[in-house]
């Protein structure tokens, strides 16, 4: 039995890179699309009091090799001190089952979901992206401004918040770092912030739709991160007006049939268009990557964190 490695939050920070991140997304995604992975849908405990229980368990076969891990996250949104959702990954030897490491995965559940979104707006909507809306200032609404303004070269990104200070808070962080050359700004209403964006993210998780349809450019491109089986964060004419896309089929069945049951068809997953199995949807269209999180994201990032780690011991 060999020893068993713990990377903690620290480490893994120093380790992300954004170049590397989107890479390992881009190819987790594809994989999905091949059938080159093994995931199903999450499976979710209910705590009570709000407080939630995730495992998300994959296995994965790209360019290097076979990986096979487990993500066990808690959100807890009451914490004060500690975030709302808390992730390790497990990460197993795919080959006999022995457990390796214990991947402290709180940003590794960030980065791969900003990751994920970046990759689906590279497939959907890769011009002309002048103004990012992020709606939600949260950890998943403060990941997507970095990342996407890391990706894209917006002129403006605007962040809306329920509570606004926080957005404020967010808009100052990122204002105050020199390497953007862009303007950041916190707007008053959900609709002013998605006045002629370009990119929009949803991050609120709430049961109440705030996103309407009279209020988004018509090609404009929305990453809907929020998840969970209340929430509702678009409007459903929004849905009915768009093209929308998934990450992967066994989740979309289970976590979505809300978009079913109102008639909406999904386009295929981004692993789809990444292939070119499926048509890109037609130029100037309204789109929407529905962002549900897959075990094997997890676990391509999990297995990057571990290759470098051993390999800047
Ligand atoms: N698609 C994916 O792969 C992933 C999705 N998520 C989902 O993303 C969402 C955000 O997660 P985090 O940023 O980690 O949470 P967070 O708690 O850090 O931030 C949530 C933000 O939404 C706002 N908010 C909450 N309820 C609201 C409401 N009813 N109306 C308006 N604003 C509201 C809060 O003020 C807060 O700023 C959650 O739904 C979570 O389940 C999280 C991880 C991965
Ligand atoms: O994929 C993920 O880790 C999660 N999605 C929703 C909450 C956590």
């Amino acid at each position: 039995m060999s020893a068993l490695l713990h990377i903690n939050e620290n480490r893994v920070l120093q380790l992300l890179d954004w170049d590397k991140v989107f890479h390992v997304i881009e190819g987790a995604l594809e994989s999905v699309a091949s059938n080159h992975v093994i995931q199903s849908a999450r499976s979710v405990i209910d705590l009570k009091e709000t407080n939630f229980m995730f495992v998300m368990p994959g296995k994965l076969r790209d360019d290097n090799g076979e990986t096979l891990g487990c993500k066990i996250a808690c959100h807890f949104p009451g914490n004060t001190t500690l975030p709302p959702l808390m992730a390790n990954i497990l990460l197993m030897d795919a080959l006999t089952g022995e457990l390796q490491a214990v991947i402290a995965a709180t940003g590794i559940t960030a980065w791969r979901t900003a990751a994920a979104s970046a990759v689906a707006t590279k497939y959907l909507h890769n011009e002309n992206n002048k103004i990012l809306a992020i709606i939600g200032a949260g950890a998943q609404g403060r990941i997507h401004a970095i990342c996407l303004s890391y990706f894209f070269k917006f002129k403006e990104v605007r962040v809306w918040n329920r509570n606004r200070e926080r957005a404020v808070r967010l808009v100052t962080e990122l204002s105050n770092d020199s390497k953007w050359k862009c303007s950041f700004k916190a707007c008053e209403t959900v609709q002013s912030c998605l006045s002629d964006a370009d990119v929009v993210v949803t991050t609120t998780g709430t049961d109440v739709s705030i996103v309407k349809l009279d209020w988004l450019k018509p090609s404009a491109h929305i990453n809907a991160v929020g998840v969970g089986l209340d929430c509702r964060e678009i409007d459903d004419e929004v849905y009915k007006a768009a093209n929308v896309y998934i990450d992967h089929w066994d989740g979309a069945k289970e976590e979505l049939k809300h978009l079913i049951d109102i008639g909406i068809q999904f386009k295929g997953q981004i692993g789809d268009l990444i292939r070119g199995s499926i048509k890109p949807p037609p130029k100037n269209s309204l789109t929407i990557f529905q962002s549900l999180g897959m075990a094997v994201e997890d676990c391509a990032v999990a297995r990057m964190i571990y290759d470098l780690h051993m390999q800047n011991k």
